[in-house]
């Protein structure tokens, strides 16, 4: 059968989006979500996104990372949907309830209250996850933030200098991480700016990870390093993150449609 997306991305960070409410979608499973999203043999993305109907919200959104696991948030993804939604969008997510506003060439997110407790994390065991005795090479002293999927975030002097290739899916996969993580490495330029990189969970090293600036911005704002609201500025991209102590996380930035296609739905089995 053949199958429509929208390829779309926020700030390099890219899509391709199937809209299980407008076409009968067979159940999805982690080696076709993998293959579709495949660079080489398939249509290539750093997450597959499929909306649903959703009793609770005006849609389910549910994301699979490039490796095909399916988790629970993809900020820059959130952006995309509600840009097609074209209003404002209350999205149902397995890592919570969203609700995004689409802005002029983008969207301003309302992403929940992150959470801080090492099983909410989840880590292997108990641990302040504001400061955790840990470290990786030049990497060390991070802490650890869950905005409906799993950060740790490291301050350094310069991001560029960090060998995010190689220790980042070392300390993705290490076993303090049940869930695995998605690594950050950031630089505290002034108090209303942070440079950022990200090795995803299940995609690499990514353009940008909207999740992973809200994360970082929230383990700054609490360590004190930044104000709120914080420019991170990442490779593809800047992001408007604000949030204070006992509230939400707002997340502001752009999001594009890049083109419309369709493919055979068989060919990636
Ligand atoms: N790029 C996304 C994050 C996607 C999921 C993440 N890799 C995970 O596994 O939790 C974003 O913009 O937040």
């Amino acid at each position: 059968m053949r199958v429509s997306f929208t390829k779309m991305h926020g700030l390099g960070n890219d899509f391709v989006v199937l809209d299980a409410r407008a076409q009968d979608l067979p159940a999805l499973d982690k080696a076709r979500a993998a293959a579709i999203a495949d660079r080489n043999t398939g249509i290539g993305c750093d997450q597959l996104i499929v909306l649903e109907p959703s009793d609770t919200a005006d849609f389910r959104m549910r994301i699979y990372n490039h490796d095909g696991g399916e988790v629970g948030a993809c900020g820059n993804a959130t952006r995309a949907v509600a840009l097609l939604h074209g209003s404002e969008a209350r999205i149902e997510t397995s890592g919570g309830l969203l609700v995004a506003s689409p802005t002029a060439g983008g969207a301003s997110v309302d992403m929940g209250e992150p959470r801080f407790d090492w099983d909410a994390i989840p880590l292997e065991y108990p641990m302040d996850t504001f400061s955790m005795p840990v470290s990786w090479e030049m990497l060390a002293d991070p802490g650890a933030v869950n905005v409906g999927n799993p950060h740790v975030i490291f301050f350094v002097e310069d991001t560029d200098a960090v060998p995010l290739d190689r220790l980042g899916p070392e300390i993705e996969n290490d076993s303090l991480f049940p869930e695995r993580v998605n690594v950050n490495v950031a630089t505290v330029e002034n108090r209303g700016r942070i440079r950022l990189r990200v090795w995803e969970r299940g995609a690499g090293l990514t353009r940008a990870c909207g999740t992973g600036a809200c994360a970082t911005a929230v383990h700054a704002i609490r360590r004190k390093l930044v104000d709120s609201p914080v420019t991170v500025a990442l490779p593809g991209g800047e992001l408007e993150i604000a949030w204070q102590p006992g509230g939400s996380i707002r997340m502001t930035g752009p999001a594009t449609e890049s083109f419309r296609g369709s493919f055979e739905w068989d060919d990636f089995a």
